[in-house]
């Protein structure tokens, strides 16, 4: 199977990867905490919003019927019972004739109908128990009713909603201060390759330092996951096998960068052809990236990404992070294709999708692609300014400048900020 391998799109290996998941599990964290989770249930209101009929205005409650036929010429004259702060629970009903002073966010008092708001008002003195009403006001007019923006019960926020800070503010308002989220995937991180060094260890010769395993390590915190970092692996497939079988004890999933081509030591390649091993996939119809790799092992997903930094870092957003997602509990885990014109000519064919690297941007309302100048999938110093990829469709002569592409964000775009 190393050699002959059936090719399938990049969808179809997406499908397949993400069925017959497991139910994420759940946990309870505080609220403070909460930040960036996912929610593991749907959140209901525990009370009213607003919890209480309660005024928007600084004014005075009122009866409609009190103001009819006030003007400014004509002002209607009511007397003043009390003064209701926010926080207070107002002491006196209000009769023909009366009003209470109020402020924004106070509760109403009983028998008030109506708010006017001060600017539509005079007082004769500043500690007159006397006001004077300059319009007529209608029943309801100028009231937050109680529950009119949300009634007890309601779903106010879903399973599966990554919890941002709106999301925050709806859990503090009914009094969530311990959050259900879906507990963090961890995600084993492996390295291939005798020609790896540390990121500290000086350079060797015919040696390289691994770039793969940090930036998967930053890619599947940002998407919701635990980077576990694991030793490299050994050449020999049956130690391989016995790493491997103690690494998945202790995660959800393992990816791995490198070893899943054709070469004498791509142990990835190999542990396919195992019978204890359910091979997914193991060739993709694009480009960079493969001969992309995804197995099960021990129950557990393998996502085996080539080692090419450019094809990992592909492979990464393409498979990794919707799987890192869906594990999240998070619902909608894939990114969303937009189409963009192409900035510049790309005219080299392929016989595959070929995912360039690169930045939109946005001039009169239409967005544009613009490739990064270099995108090898060997190379991985442009990779730090991708923010999406734009996608050459197969066969043909690629695309002329101006032509319509599909293209996959993967990052917010610098043009989205000012300043
Ligand atoms: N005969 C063929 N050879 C190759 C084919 C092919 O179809 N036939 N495909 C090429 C393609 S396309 C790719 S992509 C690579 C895939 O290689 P592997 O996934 O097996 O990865 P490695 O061989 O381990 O390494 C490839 C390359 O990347 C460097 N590397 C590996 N790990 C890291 C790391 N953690 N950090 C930075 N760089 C890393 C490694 O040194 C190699 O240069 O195979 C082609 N060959
Ligand atoms: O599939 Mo590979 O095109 O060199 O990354
Ligand atoms: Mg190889």
């Amino acid at each position: 199977m190393r050699f002959q391998r059936q090719t399938i799109s990049v969808e179809e290996a997406v499908k397949i990867l993400l069925s017959d998941l497991e139910t994420p599990r759940e946990e309870q964290v505080g609220i403070y905490e909460a930040a960036g989770r996912i929610l593991a249930r749907d959140i209901t209101a525990t009370c009213d919003l607003p919890p209480f009929d309660r005024s928007p205005l600084d004014g005075f409650a009122v009866r409609a019927e009190d103001t009819a036929g006030a003007t400014v010429d004509q002002p209607v004259s009511l007397e003043v019972l009390e003064t209701i702060a926010a926080g207070d629970v107002p002491a006196k009903t209000l009769t023909p004739g009366t009003a209470s002073r109020i402020m924004t966010g106070a509760m109403l008092p009983q028998g008030a109908n109506a708010v006017i708001m001060f600017e539509q008002t005079e007082q004769p003195g500043e500690w007159s128990r006397q006001v004077r009403v300059k319009r007529s006001l209608i029943a309801g007019e100028n009231l937050s009713k109680q529950g009119e923006e949300v009634p007890i019960g309601s779903i106010v926020a879903k399973a599966g909603e990554r919890i941002n800070a709106g999301t925050l503010a709806v859990l503090a308002t009914f009094g969530y201060a311990q959050v259900p989220v879906v507990r963090k995937p961890r995600v084993g991180l492996l390295s291939t390759g005798p020609e790896l060094l540390e990121i500290n260890e000086p350079m060797k010769p015919g040696k390289i330092r691994n770039s793969n395993a940090i930036m998967l390590a930053a890619l599947i915190a940002e998407a919701g996951g635990i980077p576990v970092p694991l030793a490299g692996l050994p050449d020999e497939l049956p130690l391989v096998k016995r790493q491997l079988e103690e690494c998945l004890q202790d995660v959800d999933l393992l990816v791995t960068s490198g070893g899943v081509s054709v070469g004498d030591f791509d142990v990835m390649a190999y542990l396919a052809d195992e019978p204890d091993v359910t091979l997914l996939f193991n060739r993709v119809a694009m480009r960079p990236g493969t001969p992309t790799t995804a197995l099960i092992y021990q129950n557990k997903r393998i996502c085996a990404l080539s080692g090419n930094p450019g094809a990992c870092f592909l492979g990464a957003h393409l498979f990794l992070l919707p799987l890192v997602r869906s594990l999240s509990g998070e619902r909608h885990s894939q990114a969303k294709r937009i189409q963009a014109v192409l900035g510049e000519t790309y005219d080299k064919p392929c016989p595959y999708p070929r995912f360039l690297r690169g930045r939109l941007t946005e001039e009169a309302g239409q967005l544009i692609f613009w490739p990064d100048w270099n995108h090898k999938a060997g190379n991985l110093c442009t990779m730090s300014m991708s923010e999406s990829f734009g996608i050459i469709p197969p066969g043909g002569r690629g695309k002329q400048a101006g032509e319509l592409i599909e293209v996959l964000p993967h990052t917010m775009p610098s043009w989205s900020r000012e300043g």
